[in-house]
């Protein structure tokens, strides 16, 4: 467990960077890459902790996987029911994804299959999951009724449903549209709210065929889908880190290249524009998802007002924002934001407590934050804390850019499970 001496900034951060891959997207691609006909090949791949369990993960399944640098290969099965009988369980480390969209994505499997994760994700609930799956006819034995280590068991096929969400999560839909696939009649889902649709864009990719209508999506059972070639874009959770160090450092200005643009992940850039921040998007593309770089530069901010309507575009933004209002005039209220409290960490509280101790006027409630902004952060009396959670790290570390004073955060390898090099690229930028 590792305790690093965080970097302050003195003139801003300058320069451009090309920001690792999306991770919803590069989890996706070796999922369909597995069950498609051929191999798919993949470039721009995100190799962080979370993404290798899924690669880990599936060639334990039998599949194999080529990887070179961040160029991918996954040769696929051809179908849902044609991998091999695991030897071991399949180890989910700290990844919510992996594990919400294999239970899914293995619901119908002619083994029992074992999973399990570390404490952090052992705490997470996947009930959300495993009871529309049950529904449907799957067989899944999880720790308390709701927790990993989990096995799921054989059973006699599935039926569709139709299923009501009662969280706005794109873990649950995926795992449900990977589950109504295999199943002998037709699914139909309704999202609560929308949510990020990189599942849907790259099923029709691999030449899979949802209706869709707002909040709506049929899925018909299909397993023929055809190889593909996947450029993940850059991940816009990640480039967010550099966003909100460009608008609050003064004198910064940055150019984020090849960020994913994606309408259903880009709430952090509707955020900005309600603070007033002031960058720009050129080079713009749209294959199958849509990328473009980002130009960013210092600004005084204004607050900010959130609502459950905004919070899926954002979900894993809000430690940021959260950091971005302590710097901006007047008051930010964050509300509907209750998903946060089963992440990684509970991160309404965990945001709360670190950012307190930089002098943050910030106040947790059941759902979010309310947070007066003006404040000039400072060296906090013990060391910072990422409490295991890679989003809660990063965003210390970019707290500490605009700090008075030194700080350390402990438990900083935690940072490897979304932005192993974060480190390397926030000291490129910071000279
Ligand atoms: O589908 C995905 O790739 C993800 C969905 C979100 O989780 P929920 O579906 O639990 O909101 C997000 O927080 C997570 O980082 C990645
Ligand atoms: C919540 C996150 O990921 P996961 O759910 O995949 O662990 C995240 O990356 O912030």
């Amino acid at each position: 467990m590792s305790t690093v001496d965080l970097p302050n900034s003195n003139s801003g951060l300058h320069g451009a960077l090309t920001v690792p891959g999306d991770k919803s997207i590069s989890h996706r691609s070796i999922m369909l890459g597995a069950i498609s006909h051929g191999t798919t090949t993949v470039d721009h791949f995100l190799l962080s902790d979370d993404c290798l369990h899924t690669i880990g993960a599936f060639r334990e399944l039998g599949v194999k996987i080529d990887v070179d640098g961040d160029h991918v290969s996954i040769e696929g099965k051809g179908g849902f029911r044609n991998f091999d009988k695991p030897k071991k369980p399949l180890d989910m480390g700290n990844s919510g994804t992996s594990t919400r969209l294999l239970l899914g994505l293995l619901a119908n499997q002619p083994f029992d299959i074992a999973m399990f994760g570390d404490a952090s994700l052992s705490k997470r609930p996947i009930k959300r999951v495993s009871d529309p799956l049950t529904q449907m006819g799957a067989k899944v034995a999880a720790t308390n009724g709701n927790f990993l280590p989990l096995t799921l068991h054989p059973n006699d096929g599935l039926n569709g449903i139709d299923y009501k969400l009662p969280v706005a999560s794109a873990q649950v839909k995926s795992a449900l549209i990977w589950a109504g696939l295999q199943a002998e009649t037709p699914s139909h889902l309704t999202e609560k709210l929308i949510t990020r649709n990189h599942t849907e864009k790259m099923l029709e990719q691999f030449g899979g065929h949802l209706e869709q209508d707002g909040l709506n999506i049929t899925v018909t059972p299909q397993s023929d889908f055809t190889a593909q070639h996947v450029t993940v874009p850059g991940d816009i959770s990640s480039a967010a880190f550099f966003l909100i160090a460009g608008a609050c450092v003064p004198g910064s200005e940055i150019t984020l290249n090849k960020v994913g643009l994606n309408d259903t992940r880009d709430g952090i850039l509707k955020a900005l524009d309600q603070m007033g921040a002031q960058y720009t998007i050129n080079n713009r593309t749209n294959d199958s998802e849509p990328m473009g770089d980002i130009t960013i530069c210092y600004q005084q901010l204004n607050a900010l007002t959130l609502g459950a309507a905004d919070v899926p575009a954002l979900v894993d933004e809000i430690p940021l924002l959260a950091l971005a209002a302590t710097q901006a005039k007047g008051q930010t209220v964050i509300t509907g934001a209750e998903e946060l409290r089963v992440k990684e960490t509970d991160r309404i509280a965990t945001v709360t407590e670190e950012l307190t101790k930089m002098g943050a006027d910030i106040t947790a409630t059941p759902d979010g934050f309310i947070i007066n902004g003006g404040t000039k952060l400072h060296a906090a009396n013990t060391p910072l804390q990422s409490h295991g959670d890679h989003r809660i790290g990063m965003m210390m570390a970019v707290a500490n850019l605009m700090a008075d004073g030194d700080n350390q955060l402990a438990d900083a390898d935690a940072i490897a499970v979304s932005y192993p090099q974060f480190f390397d690229d926030l000291k490129s930028l910071n000279k």
